[in-house]
């Protein structure tokens, strides 16, 4: 029996990843960075949250190859880059860096690039990202505050981040399916071909690629393949019930933190600003003087804490507004004052007994699960696909990380009134 170590690049994509596991069959657990010791974990698939998505190509690599070795040591022997179904990255890296590195430290020299995830709108054509019905391109990724997507052709983007040669399976391929999979990648590796883009437009597609990578020892790519993977290697129907019930929320004080400027959590912070109490976040507060300015809003959540719905603080701003910010702080200053801001707001409400925390963005979960000092989680029920509650292992803590573009616009109302306290 396979054990899948998964190395994701941020923490919402974690979280995804393990959701999509977990309700395919497998036994999950996830950790927050690389956990300390070696400690034998009882689950069938490991998953590993790094924050390695914008940092450096050097620390985003050694980030990884940490990871790797502590899941080898676990006695994992199948291994997924879990990055974001929209690919955020940029000329540098960091996906082409770090796999190229986990090809290289697992002695393998081929490997496929899959971030389709079908159920939330992110298809691949010919190799071409498609977000819903729009190219990656001219979707709302080409205005991401850290990783603006302006190309929506795969094997090009691999090839510029990574050191080799990029070719396509396409749709039609998978539409015969694993067999011929795995003919075509036999094929491709004998041209010494070392990335393969896989097709998928529907969930057939990602079945398929599951049964053909079953033996793969390193794959990369979104939360899509994973569905195929497990399925192939799941043996116990109650993983999925048994989950239910350690992941499910506890705790009677929640917030809604959001620090995506993505289209869709624009939509889903205009959506509950009607539904509950909400306040916008001074980003000149946040570079002049974080932790009173944290202060100040632990107050304000506080004093709104008595309504149905929990209050919502919110950096999100729409594509016009952040470019005049940037423009008046600089991209990575105003972001990391918005991130040191949320870190201090996450630190203080523990502090003061928030026990339920509902956060939008990856970078921003990730900031959020660090400084309340989260080391794992157990994998809960689902709210949006991709987007499960989660339960501390150690301490009373419910999370629900929400990657920037996933979820439906009542979903921050719907992550509270779908599952009371
Ligand atoms: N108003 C704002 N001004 C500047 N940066 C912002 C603002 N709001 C959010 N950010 C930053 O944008 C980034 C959003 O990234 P992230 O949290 O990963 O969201 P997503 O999941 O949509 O990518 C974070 O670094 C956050 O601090
Ligand atoms: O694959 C995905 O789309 C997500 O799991 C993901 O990685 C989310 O990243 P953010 O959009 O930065 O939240």
């Amino acid at each position: 029996m396979s054990r899948l170590g998964v190395i994701a690049d941020d923490f919402t994509g974690a979280t995804d990843i393990a959701s999509f596991l977990v309700q395919n069959g497998l036994a999950t657990i996830q950790f927050n960075g690389v956990p300390q010791g070696d400690e034998k974990v009882n689950a069938q698939a490991i998953v590993v949250s790094l924050k390695s998505r914008s940092c450096s190509p050097a620390q985003a690599i050694s980030q990884s190859l940490a990871a790797l070795s502590w899941l080898q040591q676990q006695g994992c022997d199948r291994f997924y880059f879990k990055y974001c179904s929209t690919f955020d990255s940029t000329a540098t890296g960091n996906i082409g860096p770090v796999t190229d590195a986990l090809l290289a430290a697992l002695d393998e020299t081929l490997t496929v690039i899959s971030p389709a995830l079908p159920v939330n709108g992110r298809t691949v054509y010919q190799g071409y990202l498609f977000v819903n019905d729009q190219l990656l391109s001219d979707s709302g990724m080409r205005h991401h505050p850290v990783t603006p997507m302006t190309d929506s052709y795969l094997p090009r983007l691999m090839e510029q981040q990574a050191h080799g040669k990029a070719a396509v399976i396409g749709a039609t391929t998978l539409d015969r399916g694993a067999g011929a999979v795995r003919e075509q990648l036999t094929a491709l590796a004998q041209q010494q071909v070392r990335y393969v883009v896989l097709d998928a437009l529907h969930e057939q597609h990602l079945l398929v690629q599951g049964e053909a990578l079953r033996e793969m020892r390193l794959v990369t790519g979104g939360s899509g393949l994973a569905i195929g993977l497990a399925r192939q290697w799941a043996n116990n129907s109650t993983v999925n019930l048994q989950a239910e019930q350690a992941g499910r929320p506890r705790g009677d004080r929640a917030v809604v933190i959001s620090g995506s400027c993505s289209q869709m959590t624009n939509r889903q912070v205009s959506a509950y600003r009607q539904q509950a109490p909400a306040r916008e976040v001074d980003v000149e507060a946040c570079l002049q003087q974080v932790e009173s300015y944290a202060q100040l809003l632990c107050d304000w959540v506080e004093a709104n804490t008595h309504q149905p719905l929990a209050p919502l603080l919110y950096a999100t701003a729409d594509a016009q507004q952040l470019q005049t910010i940037q423009q008046r702080y600089g991209a990575a200053r105003s972001s990391e004052a918005v991130e040191q801001l949320f870190a201090a707001v996450a630190r203080e409400l523990k502090s003061r007994g928030w026990q339920r925390f509902i956060v939008a963005g990856g970078e921003t979960s990730g900031v959020v699960a660090q400084s309340l000092g989260v080391t794992g989680f157990h994998i809960g029920p689902t709210i949006s696909p991709g987007v499960p509650w989660v339960r501390d292992i150690d301490q009373p803590l419910s999370l629900a990380l929400k990657s920037g573009n996933f979820g439906d616009e009542q979903f921050f109302a719907r992550a509270q009134t779908e599952f009371p306290l």
